[in-house]
Order: structure tokens, then C-alpha cells, then sequence
């Protein structure tokens, strides 16, 4: 069951669910039930009303939904208020999200920093279950045995973020190398970037030629840069990288993690804002995408849209689209990455690119 709250200055809570049940039938978890509460501003202890939270236990006792996911980033408290008064388990989005990428970690890189931002997730949480701990087990002046268990808890944590930490600063020691060496040799770098399940990985396919990218209807398919070399028509080469995607409201922990790969995009000469032509709310995804550049130090690189899927949208809305970008004075490249209609407009900003470069 999925429930969320209408606050006043949110107008995109139905689409947020839409997102929130997609994300979860990419981990295999079906949506039996929706129930959302209008408010004012958030409740400290359930985050819902608390008379909504007891509603929410009897709908998921008839709907037999045995998990709650709340849109809304939950507390500690509130989460653990959540799973005692309604005897379910409970997520929110930030965890939902965490639980995709987990299953998606391929390479030793990407296991680490999703383990590192599972880590910095789960340490506010056992702080307050620590609290719970001591309360319950404690004497006056004694560590109580709840203590001690929440203090391993917390040691093993702490442990494992000093860990992982290091190791992804050695890989990103190895990754500022690459980088320099790519710099020196007067190749222009172009990142794309852009929602998840855009189609980057199969537009950098089927420029590089490289079949063995993984591209797939899923979200988050890509959570590793990969570089590949990109031949102009006009015999020049340009580099062009593939990055983790973006989604609404993107766990700070993750962004926190998955920085160095992010950080990528930074680097580049130019980005590539690949945009899915059939997005409802492309405005909305357009703003998420600015949002996240800001975050990672990236907003400020020359850059241009892609407007990529033209292959199942309408010509008109395609060029609507087109024009009211255009409009923002982005250049725009309309395309479908799939079946290679259009790609040959993209070939112009490349070429621009790279005799700025020069
Ligand atoms: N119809 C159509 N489908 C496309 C096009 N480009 C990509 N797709 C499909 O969209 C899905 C997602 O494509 P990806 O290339 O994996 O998307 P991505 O942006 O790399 O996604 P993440 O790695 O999750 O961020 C796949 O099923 C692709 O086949 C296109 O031009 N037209
Ligand atoms: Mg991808």
C-alpha cells in the first residue's frame, strides 16, 4: 500500500505516486492500495494525522498489504511510530529507492557506494532505535543490555563507512587520473544526462557502436559512468560519458555516494540532457534534472537537449516541445536513440563542440 501527503505547496502528488508504484514494481513489490492525507504541514510523530495512520491499518488489513510505503522522507520516530501503530512494515521513498539500487550494484564501485549510502541512511535510525534500546533495558546508571547492542550496531556501521569510504577514495584517486589523461589529449568530453529510463545508455549504444552497454526498461538500469569514443562523421572524436540517473527527489545519501560518478558529469566539456519526448511533465523532469546539476556543481556547463523516444510521440507534440525549448535558448536535437532516426542532427552540436574546443 502506498500513501503520501497533499501539502499546500505540492501539486504533483499524484504524479509522485505514479513514479513511487513504478520504482516499486522494479523491486517486484505490487501496489494493492493508495491512500493519501491533505495537511497543513507534516505531523512530528506519524508524519500523517495519527487518526489517518489507524485508517491506514485497517485498509491494509483489508487490502492484505503487508508493507506501507510512504512517499514522504520518514524521521526515525516516525517510522518506527508508523510500524507500531499499524503492525506493518514500513518504507519510505528514499528507501525504496536505496532497495533498486542494491539490486541493480553491479561492479565493485557501485556495491560500495550503495552500501555506504544504506550505511548513512541506517545510522540516524538506529540512533533513535538506541534510544528506544536504553530506555527499555536500562537501570539507572547501568549500560543496560540494550545499549550495548545498539553500540555494536553502531560500531559495525561506523566501521563500514570507514571502509567503504576509503576504498571508493582510492577508486576515485584512480578515476582523476583517467580524467587528466583524457584532458591532456585535447579530446572533448560530452555527458549525458537526464531522468532514468531516458534512453542515455542506448543513445551512447548506438553512437559508440558498443552492443554490450546495458540498456533496459528498468529504472536505474545504469549506475556506473562508462566512457565511450564517439567517431564524428567529420573523422573527429569526441568522448562521451554515461551517468547514473536522475529521479525526483533523489535520497541525499545517494547523491552523497554516488558523488564521484556524478562527478563525472562535472567534468565534462558540455552536457547532453537527454529528455524522454513522451514524459508527461516534461517541465517538472526538466526542473528535477536543473535541480541535481546544481547539487553536483554541474548547472553551469554549456548544453543541449535531446529529445529522445520521437519514434512513439506525435510530430506535433514533438515540436511543440521543440519550440518552447528553443525558446529557453536551448539547441535541441529531436531523435529516437532506438531506432536511429534523427541521430545524424546531433552530429552539428558535436561538431560545434569540438571547433570550440580547438
Ligand atoms: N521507443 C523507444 N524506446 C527507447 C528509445 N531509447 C531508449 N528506449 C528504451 O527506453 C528504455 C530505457 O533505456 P536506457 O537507455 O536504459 O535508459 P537510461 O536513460 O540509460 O536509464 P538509466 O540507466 O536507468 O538511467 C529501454 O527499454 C530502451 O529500449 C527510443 O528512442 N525509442
Ligand atoms: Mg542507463
Amino acid at each position: 500500500m502506498i500513501t503520501g501527503l497533499e501539502l499546500p505547496l505540492r501539486d504533483d502528488l499524484d504524479l509522485l505516486l505514479e513514479e513511487l508504484r513504478l520504482l516499486l514494481a522494479n523491486i517486484d513489490v505490487e501496489v494493492v492500495a493508495v491512500s493519501t492525507q491533505k495537511k497543513d504541514r507534516p505531523d512530528p510523530a506519524f508524519l500523517l494525522g495519527a487518526g489517518k495512520v489507524d485508517e491506514l491499518k485497517i485498509l491494509a488489513h483489508a487490502s492484505e498489504a503487508d508493507l506501507i510505503v510512504c512517499n514522504d522522507l520518514l524521521t526515525p520516530i516516525q517510522l518506527s511510530n508508523m510500524r507500531r501503530k499499524t503492525d506493518c512494515e514500513v518504507w519510505d521513498r528514499a528507501l525504496v529507492i536505496m532497495k533498486i539500487f542494491e539490486r541493480r550494484a553491479a561492479t565493485a564501485e557501485a556495491k560500495l557506494q550503495v552500501d555506504l549510502a544504506r550505511c548513512r541512511y541506517e545510522m540516524p535510525h538506529i540512533r533513535g532505535l538506541g534510544k528506544q534500546m536504553s530506555n527499555a533495558g536500562a537501570g539507572i546508571g547501568t549500560r543496560g543490555p540494550g545499549e550495548t547492542e545498539f553500540e555494536r550496531h553502531r560500531r559495525k556501521l561506523q566501521a563500514r563507512i570507514v571502509e567503504a569510504s576509503r576504498k571508493l577514495e582510492e577508486m576515485k584517486k584512480r578515476r582523476q587520473g583517467q580524467r587528466k589523461q583524457r584532458r591532456r589529449s585535447g579530446i572533448p568530453t560530452v555527458a549525458l544526462v537526464g531522468y532514468t529510463n531516458s534512453g542515455k545508455t542506448t543513445l551512447l549504444k548506438r553512437l559508440s557502436g558498443d552492443k554490450k552497454l546495458y540498456a533496459a526498461d528498468q529504472l536505474f538500469a545504469t549506475l556506473d559512468t562508462a566512457v565511450r569514443s564517439v567517431r564524428l562523421p567529420s573523422g573527429k572524436n569526441i568522448l562521451m560519458a554515461d551517468t547514473v540517473g536522475f529521479i525526483r527527489e533523489l535520497p541525499p545519501e545517494l547523491i552523497a555516494a554516488f558523488r564521484t560518478t556524478l562527478e563525472e558529469a562535472c567534468q565534462a566539456d558540455m552536457l547532453l540532457v537527454v529528455l524522454d519526448a513522451n514524459d508527461p511533465d516534461l517541465t517538472a523532469t526538466y526542473d528535477v534534472i536543473q535541480q541535481t546539476l546544481d547539487e553536483i556543481g554541474a548547472a553551469a556547463l554549456p548544453r543541449a537537449v535531446v529529445l529522445n523516444k520521437v519514434d512513439r510521440s506525435g510530430l506535433f507534440r514533438v515540436d511543440r516541445i521543440k519550440a518552447q525549448l528553443r525558446r529557453d535558448g536551448l539547441p535541441v536535437c529531436a531523435l529516437s536513440a532506438l531506432t536511429g532516426e534523427g541521430v545524424e542532427n546531433l552530429w552539428g552540436v558535436f561538431d560545434w563542440l569540438a571547433v570550440r574546443r580547438s
